[in-house]
């Protein structure tokens, strides 16, 4: 038996069901699960009870207490990171190691590195190392034997791994960060746009097929409605085939504004986020670009009304597929820096070239939309 069917006899001990499914590895996935047999459309296929669920409930006093006021992030982290239960060894053995997340979490990889990830992503990552220090600093001086590699280890295992959950008997915490738990078995689940139904209840997690699924086949849940900067930055991998995707223009529309044009845009709360998917740039987009060749007064009406004339929407236009270019331009060099890079580890090289090669077809597709 290897370790996977080993952890899942355990956790059916521990009250896990499985209808049909099992853990299989995924060339480039790691572990996922896969149907066994055809899984019809709306069958529950995989329950499990609330008692095998970690929360910050089920996180020992000598921890709690200890640490005080901490996040819920931070907490599990710890009562990972301090965990020595043999019992519980079955699913620490199946977890990705430090290595996995060396190749894959951007917040692992070398400064020189890092700098190459698209702006949403180095944004989010900007964050993870913010939330990551708090927590750190909190659990370093509660228990200062434990190492910073290990904890992060385990606020990785947390960041990549948890649910939203909200206790039995609990209220709903404000910030849904707070409403967290690990998940055995549940959390072999890889991610696609579209998944089963994941609910949870007082009984605990039940997992129900979205559509039919054949022998063999990969089964997915969503983690949510993610782009591929925020599942590199978050969980470290992009999807080739990703709904959901989209990409930010703001470093090549912003450095365009002159000092009285950024106060407007800024004091209007139209300041950043520029968002392109793969059908258009979104309202904010267009009235960055009209603050860049419209007079202010004309501006401001087009912001009040949403009305504006057809030679400023040329104008806008225009200027769009200006910046688009720029845009390949900035992001064909960044492919060109990466390939010359000379690192030890290929692979994060290779994740990057290929969300930069994404980014290309963005603005390859909306420069080719805009002069038809
Ligand atoms: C909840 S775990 C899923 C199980 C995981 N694959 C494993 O080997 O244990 C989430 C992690 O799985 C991987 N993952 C999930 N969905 C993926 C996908 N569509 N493509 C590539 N990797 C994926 C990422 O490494 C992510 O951080």
């Amino acid at each position: 038996m290897d370790k996977h069917e080993e952890f899942t006899r355990w956790a059916e001990l521990q009250g896990v069901k499985l209808y049909g499914i099992a853990a299989h590895q995924f060339p480039g996935r790691g572990l996922g699960i896969v149907a066994k047999e055809r899984q019809e459309a709306g069958k529950i296929i995989l329950t499990v009870p609330t008692s095998a669920l970690r929360t910050t409930l089920t996180v020992p006093k000598a921890i709690s207490v200890s640490l005080g006021k901490i996040t819920a992030h931070g907490l599990l982290a710890a009562d990972l990171s301090l965990d020595t239960d043999k019992a519980r060894s079955r699913w620490r053995d199946v977890l990705p190691s430090q290595e996995d997340f060396q190749k894959s979490m951007p917040i692992q990889w070398p400064p020189i590195l890092q700098d190459f990830l698209p702006q949403a992503a180095l944004a989010l990552l900007s964050d993870q190392i913010k939330k990551f220090e708090l927590d750190w600093a909190t659990v370093s001086g509660a228990f200062p034997a434990l190492s910073r590699d290990h904890y992060l280890y385990n606020w990785l295992i947390v960041n990549t791994r948890t649910f939203y959950h909200v206790p039995p008997g609990t209220k709903k915490k404000k910030d849904p960060k707070d409403c967290m738990a690990l998940n055995p078995f549940a959390d072999y689940f890889n991610h696609s746009s579209e998944g089963c139904t994941v609910e949870f209840g007082p009984e605990g997690f039940e997992i129900t097929s979205n559509k039919v699924y054949e022998k063999g086949e990969e089964i997915y849940i969503s983690y949510g409605k993610h782009s591929n900067d925020f599942l590199l930055a978050e969980y470290g991998f992009v999807m080739d085939e990703n709904d959901f995707d989209h990409i930010l223009l703001d470093s090549v529309i912003i450095p365009k504004m002159d000092a009285v044009q950024l106060q407007l845009v800024r004091d209007a709360g139209y300041l950043g986020n520029y968002v392109l998917d793969k059908e258009s740039v979104c309202y904010r987009t267009e009235v960055a670009l009209r603050a860049l060749c419209m007079p202010a007064r004309r501006w401001e009406r087009f912001v009040d009304s949403g009305v504006d004339g057809q030679h400023d929407q040329a104008m806008a236009d225009e200027l769009l597929i200006k910046v688009l270019k720029l845009y390949v331009a900035k992001a064909q060099n960044v492919i060109g820096q990466l390939l010359s890079l000379e690192v030890k580890d290929r692979s994060q090289v290779e994740t990057l070239v290929r969300r930069w090669n994404q980014i290309l077809l963005f603005l390859h597709g909306a420069i080719e939309r805009s002069v038809l």
